[in-house]
């Protein structure tokens, strides 16, 4: 047990933390050795598992990262991005697989990341399930087979409380779709619509955001034509399907190069 990998959870709390730290608790390939939340969060201190509402798992909630991390191989983080770039610093520092699921992060976080991967191994996915990653080849594919007489829309919906607009996901879709055309999606990229905003221009790639209910995260890649369209659909219904990703992702990393890496290296595709 003790030579497993062991794996902190960042975001304890959270939608995503909660249903980390219960998978990596549960598996046999890894243990999770510490949990994170933000400083003066009501459950630092207390057991994760009491905190979540079941039986005491033996591992307590800090506030402290350099306390977690020095017991650790990886660190699992779902929060926001200017946490997302603390902990990517004080894990290169420590040498650990950094797996990273937070979205919404913006170039400079991006530059950040960069400078923390020539010391440690990054894994960053805006999706991390299996489905969604099979569906950005297949944008790919099909935007690489077609020209620019099909439209691509790409249409997410998600739960009331999400807070970045397009997914991660719906960016990692249209990023597929911009790759396949051979164009760049920063000069492509059409996105909130709103007014008189003239006829769609010809090569864009759309996007529109739903945001409603406890919706776990659904999108459709449209290729539209006169006369036809294709749809390609990913629906989530249970957020275990990225923390599976995100588990198989941190041990996927140990004895990894330093460098940044995606779900696409980590699932071989
Ligand atoms: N890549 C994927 O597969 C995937 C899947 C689901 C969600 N996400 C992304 O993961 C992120 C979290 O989503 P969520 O629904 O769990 O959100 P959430 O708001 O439920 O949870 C985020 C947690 O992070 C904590 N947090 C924020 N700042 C912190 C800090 N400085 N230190 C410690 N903890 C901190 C918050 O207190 C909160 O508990 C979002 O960016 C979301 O888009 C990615
Ligand atoms: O719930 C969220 O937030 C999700 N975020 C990711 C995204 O931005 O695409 C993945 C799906 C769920």
């Amino acid at each position: 047990m003790a030579d497993l990998p062991g794996i902190v959870v960042t975001g304890a709390s959270g939608r995503m933390g909660q249903m980390l730290a219960r998978s990596i608790a549960a598996s046999d390939r890894a243990r999770l050795v510490a949990c994170i939340e933000r400083e003066g969060h009501p459950w630092i201190g207390r057991d994760i598992g009491e905190c979540m509402g079941g039986a005491a798992m033996g591992v307590l909630v800090t506030d402290d990262p350099l306390e977690a991390f020095a017991k650790a191989q990886g660190v699992v983080d779902f929060t926001a991005p200017a946490a997302t770039v603390g902990f990517a610093a004080l894990a290169a520092q420590a040498r650990l697989v950094h797996v990273i699921g937070t979205t919404g992060l913006e170039p400079a976080d991006l530059e950040k990341l960069e400078a923390a991967s020539r010391h440690a191994v990054i894994v960053r996915a805006g999706n991390m399930s299996l489905g969604v990653n099979l569906l950005v080849r297949m944008t790919q594919k099909i935007a690489a087979a077609l020209d620019e007489d099909w439209d691509v829309e790409v249409v997410e919906a998600h739960h009331r409380m999400k807070v970045d607009a397009p997914s991660g996901t719906a960016l990692m879709l249209g990023r597929a779709a911009a790759e396949g055309r051979g164009i760049s999606l920063e000069d492509h990229m059409d996105s909130g619509r709103h007014g008189i905003t003239g006829a769609r221009k010809r090569g864009d790639i759309g996007f529109s955001a739903i945001r409603g209910g406890d919706v776990v995260g659904e999108h459709d890649v449209i290729f539209a034509a006169d006369g036809e369209r294709v749809v390609l659909r990913h629906l989530a219904t249970d957020r275990g399907i990225f923390a599976r990703g995100a588990l198989r992702a941190v041990l996927w990393g140990q004895g990894q190069k330093p460098g940044q890496y995606d779900m696409m290296d980590v699932l071989g595709l």
